[in-house]
């Protein structure tokens, strides 16, 4: 318990399994865990005075137990016995030789195949943030730096498993990024530059990182400094698959928030069991495929050509039916490459898993021919650049068995004639019994005794065993060992030798096996680059692969991708919606049509229900799915470059969120309209309904105002059923009105689900109650109370004020009074260079013309 104490006050934060003989042993506070968590036993023992909670599980179970443990969110020790007991007469020393925590896990149990585990830091500079990802079951490592809404974005990007955090920002974290991820707070200490550069230079063995293009990141290189240090403290020191750092390039992927990803439900569904797009699509077969989608999915690419790039890869393995099927035949025999090398840098890989490797590498082989020989200029590129590792290839066949077992320990790992040691080893232990026999043979032949046999016990060893009745026929040479009542056993001078060759032939098999096992694992090492890099290649000509089954399967169309900025979709369909309609229904297809010209805001009314949601959504991931590479759900798709989609939904549809207070919905549009660019894509879903009526209608109002006369002028679409907005577009040439159709019966409504030009004069509302089932007696009272409402407010409609107000605020503005200070106020605020001047400018400007106005106000009042 002393020692046990002294290791575990070293780990206090961690779970320590404390190996005693075959077991992991945890004992007090952790063992009353551990019991809870893996549902075992817990029991008390008496420990001089106090007593100690108990709980253990076997050694050989630790890859059953430890990814429960992980799971459910523990830091876990693992303490070895670090010297065989058998050559110690004191207590063995024991020490820490992993500590598995959220984030670094490399166990098959813990991660899962299609996903990336990342580790994450972040370290908060002076103004702005640092950050870095790691993945050390693939070996990817990832920097960048920006303000906090960046580093939220890359957050929900990276869905991080654990994020390391410098203790003094705690409660900084929490406040700015939420409390939705497993943190670990790290000493402040570490996080610090010159620390970072070393570490991060020992690590890649250089002098300066420029080669990575990092250099100028000092922020995410303080972060990624923080990352590597937490590796060695968590006892992970080989790290050979880690070969680059690379810096998230943020100016190549469009962008979009948190909010935006969220309520696209691009991997992240906001209701439980919600299928999500990535569900949909995802087609992928190797897990590095699955990650990398993934990935795509949540940075879609700015550069039209690269874009262009991939549809045309996509178009071709279309016109080609039987390269697509054969490059799938031969994916689906790839395990996943990255994981199995990283394993091999790790020392952890199996005998099994080394195999398997062998197995991917070889089925690249034909892919690579099949490359090299198409008419496609990208696919071509990726056969060059795939790796046949062909020594790698023959040095695993050549030093394995076909059949290696997962545990070395099973023995029969290593292949025949690889090591004549081996083989001669092998052959003593295995071709033993045929020897005995043909001794005992012979041993009958010369001294004539029938009975003879040959055997072997623990306590003396090899054995021949004559009857008592032939005892005087035994030779002078053979010794006596043993007697039993009817016969003794001899050794002979022949048994002596074979005896000490065959004992521990196994054990020195056992032995021999693992240290050859070891010798090529740590030479495969030199192969890691390589292997990534296969691993790589697979991945996209997965991805890409996957993006053809799904526009056969799906009958997608190839978007083209224009310079301008428009945007035209024609019989477009939502791509989740459109596979979740019952039996018999068909989707309806849907025209958008934006530009910065004629049409850049589009009004959408309808009822509740009528598929507002679905066009906003449907245009966005067109658009989105186009620019990550992939066909697209419509008929034909002209789409100009779309730099940022934001989306932002009232607030009513995200309770499910728990965010459902109106203030959020602002400040979550503010966000939009302080970083809209002359390329973005805006999708406003019932913004303004979290408040009352006039309110909703007067902020809708107002948002849209903005839009359209920003010079940015970004392409908009608003789903509203507040009908008065359709008064906006006599005032405001691009705005256009659209209504999603509906038939309306004798005392109900048809959703016909078609965009149509032109406004909807109500909302259906009670309709829509009617339909939900809601009691008669409620609709009636509705439509009453509608009837009177609608007549009492015809008087001063509403629309119909707003227009006014509007037209009025031009004249009745205050700059129209004659006052001298007015008069140089006005002059003041006409000669300030929006384009120029930041938002603290700006705030400080206010605040200048509101103390000028306060200070008039009191010399009025003294007056
Ligand atoms: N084009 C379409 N074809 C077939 N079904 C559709 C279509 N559009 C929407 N739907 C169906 O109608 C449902 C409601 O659509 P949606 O959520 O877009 O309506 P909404 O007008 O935004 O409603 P609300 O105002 O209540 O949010 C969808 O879940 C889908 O099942």
């Amino acid at each position: 318990m002393k020692q046990y104490n002294a290791i575990k006050a070293k780990y206090p934060d961690a779970l320590l399994l404390f190996r005693v003989g075959d077991f992991y042993e945890t004992f007090g506070e952790d063992a009353v865990k551990t019991a809870r968590i893996l549902n075992i036993i817990c029991t008390n023992r008496n420990n001089g005075s106090e007593r100690t909670e108990l709980a253990g599980f076997p050694h050989h179970s630790l890859n059953t137990y430890l990814p429960k443990l992980v799971k459910a969110g523990e830091r876990v020790a693992i303490c070895d016995q670090l010297e065989d007991p058998k050559m110690t007469k004191s207590i063995v020393k024991r020490g820490v030789t992993e500590l598995v925590t959220p984030g670094v896990a490399l166990s098959d149990e813990v991660l899962q195949s299609k996903s990336n585990n990342f580790l994450c830091a972040i370290h908060f500079g002076k103004k702005i943030f640092g950050v870095s990802f790691l993945d050390v079951s693939t070996g990817e490592f990832l920097t960048a730096q920006g303000n906090s809404e960046y580093i939220d974005k890359l957050l929900q990007n990276f869905s991080p498993s654990e994020v390391l955090i410098p203790k003094k920002n705690k409660k900084d974290f929490t406040h700015i990024f939420g409390e939705d991820f497993h943190t670990f707070y790290q000493e402040d200490w570490v996080f610090k530059q010159d620390f970072a550069y070393e570490t991060l230079n020992e690590h890649f063995q250089t002098k300066s990182l420029k080669g990575f293009g990092v250099e100028h990141l000092e922020e995410g290189i303080i972060a990624s400094g923080a990352i590597l240090h937490y590796l060695a403290e968590t006892q992970h020191r080989k790290l050979q698959h880690i070969t680059a750092i690379n810096r998230i390039a943020e100016e190549e992927y469009v962008w979009m928030d948190r909010f935006t990803i969220r309520n696209l439900e691009l991997y992240h569904s906001n209701a439980a069991n919600a299928v999500t797009l990535l569900d949909v699509i995802d087609k992928t077969i190797s897990p590095m495929g699955g990650r990398l989608l993934k990935r795509w999915l949540a940075l879609p690419l700015k550069n039209a050509e690269k874009v262009k790039k991939r549809h045309e890869v996509v178009g071709f393995l279309l016109e080609n039916p039987s390269v697509l099927a054969e490059i799938q035949q031969n994916i689906k025999k790839i395990s996943d490459l990255e994981r199995l090398i990283s394993k091999v840098a790790t020392g952890k890989v199996t005998p099994r898993e080394v195999i398997q490797l062998n197995h991917s590498l070889e089925a690249i082989i034909p892919i690579k021919e099949l490359a090299l020989k198409s008419e496609n200029e990208a696919i071509k590129v990726i056969g060059d650049n795939l790796h046949s590792c062909e020594v790698l290839r023959n040095k695993i066949g050549e030093s394995l068995h076909e059949d290696a077992p997962v545990n070395i320990l099973k023995g029969n790992c290593i292949a025949e004639g690889f090591s004549e040691e081996l083989d001669e080893l092998r052959k003593i232990a295995f071709s033993g019994k045929d020897y005995l026999d043909n001794m005992l043979k012979r041993e009958t032949e010369t001294t004539g005794i029938s009975s003879l046999k040959i055997g072997s016990n623990n306590v003396y060893g090899y054995y021949i065993e004559v009857r008592n009745t032939h005892k005087d026929k035994v030779p002078d040479s053979w010794i006596r060992k043993q007697t039993l009542v009817n016969a003794e056993r001899y050794i002979t001078e022949e048994l002596k030798e074979y005896e000490a060759k065959i004992l521990g032939a196994e054990e020195k098999i056992l032995h021999l096996e693992q240290q050859l096992f070891s010798k090529l694992v740590i030479w495969m090492n030199d192969y890691i680059q390589p292997v990534q890099q296969n691993a790589q290649l697979i991945a996209q000509l997965d991805c890409l692969c996957s993006f053809a089954e799904q526009a056969k399967a799906e009958n997608y169309c190839k978007p083209e991708i224009e310079e301008n900025h428009d945007l035209h979709i024609e019989e477009g369909r939502h791509p989740v919606i459109e596979k979740q309609l019952p039996i018999g229904e068909s989707y309806v297809t849907n025209n958008v049509t934006l530009d910065r010209e004629n049409q850049q805001v589009i009004m959408i009314t309808g009822p509740n229900m009528s598929g507002k949601s679905a066009i906003l959504r449907q245009t966005a991931l067109i658009v989105l799915m186009a620019q990550m590479g992939s066909f697209v759900p419509a008929k034909a798709a002209n789409i100009g470059l779309v730099d940022k989609i934001f989306t932002r939904v009232g607030a009513s549809d995200n309770i499910s969120m728990g965010e459902s207070t109106f203030m959020v919905e602002m400040n979550e549009t503010a966000s939009i309209l302080n970083n809209i660019s002359d390329r973005s894509l805006v999708l406003l879903d019932e913004i303004g309904r979290g408040t009352s009526t006039y309110d909703g209608i007067s902020i809708a109002w107002a948002i849209s105002e903005y839009l359209h006369e920003h010079p940015a002028k970004p392409k908009t679409l608003f789903a509203t059923h507040y009908h008065e907005l359709n008064e906006m577009c006599d005032t405001f040439e691009r705005i256009k009105n659209f209504n999603v159709s509906v038939k309306e019966l004798k005392d109900n409504v048809l959703f016909l689900r078609k965009l149509v030009p032109g406004g909807s004069e109500h909302s259906f509302g009670i309709h829509v109650a009617k339909m939900a089932g809601m009691p008669q007696q409620v609709l009636h009272r509705a439509n009453k109370i509608l009837k009177k409402l609608e007549k009492s407010h015809k008087m001063e409609d509403s629309s119909e004020l707003l227009k006014k107000s509007a037209e009025e605020e031009m004249q009745l503005s205050f700059f129209n009074l004659d006052d001298p200070i007015l008069q140089e106020l006005k002059e003041e605020v006409l000669h300030i260079d929006i384009d120029t001047l930041t938002p603290v400018e700006a705030l400080m400007k206010l605040n200048e013309i509101k103390r000028t106005l306060v200070g008039k106000e009191k010399a009025k009042t003294k007056a």
